[in-house]
């Protein structure tokens, strides 16, 4: 089976300032058709620049990026991307703002209309699809970027932050959906996020990311209970608070190495 998304030997060198700055540095893994795998670590570690080197928004200063066997050149119509906003227009009527993505490639069918209408009714949209954005709560709206990453039928999804911006109950009820609906549609995804607890109880494999420069630390491959159930119910799992402390306590480690290392540059620096 070739993975969904193959990252070999990846570095990314951004150059501001005339300052080099290694972002990340020898980053390999892959992802199967099919898998849910999430990128946790502190800000800076890289996640955005992996997320934007899939997407084909970036090219790697060395090393390559592959997807379902293919080099990435640019971005592609099998990823589609959801982030923390959700960039509704506002002048747009929710179906109207599901169309877009389906407008910018030319593939307005009737066929991905009575999609997209499918999409609005599974998300409970439906009653709201001439509603202006103004109209719905935040976490309507982020369902209503589901729909619209969905409705060009991607085969990958990234999500970038998409729930770290809605109140506590709203983002465990759309976690649920999001989990449910990418399960049942056999997609794969790479999450990105700032919450242990959302990575585990979302995720099948996680990979704990360390910065300075960006780099794997760890990977961690999610006890089969927690996995088979949705991330509401995973919580209660037996596995779920062991191996929270687990991913907690390599936080911890990895806080107080960049505390270590800030007091020895700044050490340097006198
Ligand atoms: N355009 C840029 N120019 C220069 N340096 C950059 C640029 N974008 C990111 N960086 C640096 O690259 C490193 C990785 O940044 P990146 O935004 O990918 O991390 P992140 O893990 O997504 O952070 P956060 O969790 O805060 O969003 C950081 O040190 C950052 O300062």
């Amino acid at each position: 089976m070739k993975p969904a998304i193959d990252v070999q030997d990846v570095s990314q060198v951004y150059v501001a300032k005339k300052k080099a700055v290694l972002a990340v540095e020898h980053i390999s893994f892959q992802l199967l058709p099919g898998e849910f795998v999430s990128l946790i670590g502190p800000s800076g570690c890289g996640k955005t620049t992996l997320l934007s080197m899939i997407a084909g928004l970036m090219a790697p200063t060395r090393g390559v990026v592959g997807l379902f066997g293919e080099p990435v050149t640019g971005p592609s119509p099998k990823i589609g991307y959801m982030l923390q906003q959700d960039y509704l227009f506002p002048w747009r009527t929710i179906v109207d703002n599901a169309y877009i993505g389906l407008e910018l490639r030319g593939q307005l069918t009737k066929e991905r209309k009575d999609y997209v209408h499918h999409l609005l009714e599974e998300m409970g949209l439906i009653g709201f699809k001439d509603a202006l954005p103004a109209q719905l709560s935040g976490g309507m709206r982020q369902r209503v970027a589901l729909v619209r990453t969905l409705a060009t039928d991607p085969d990958i999804l990234l999500l970038d932050e998409p729930f770290s911006a809605l109140d506590y109950q709203t983002k465990l009820q759309l976690e649920d959906l999001v989990a449910e609906t990418l399960r049942d549609k056999g997609k794969s995804a790479l999450l990105v996020t700032h919450d242990i607890t959302e990575a585990i109880a979302m995720s099948d494999r996680i990979f704990i990311l360390q910065p300075r420069p960006g780099r794997i630390r760890r990977e961690v491959e999610v006890p089969a209970d927690i996995r088979a159930e949705l991330p509401f119910a995973a919580r209660e799992q037996a596995h779920f608070q062991e191996l929270f402390r687990d991913v907690w306590s390599e936080f911890e480690q990895m806080t107080a190495a960049g505390a270590a290392m800030k007091r020895r540059e700044g050490g340097e620096g006198r």
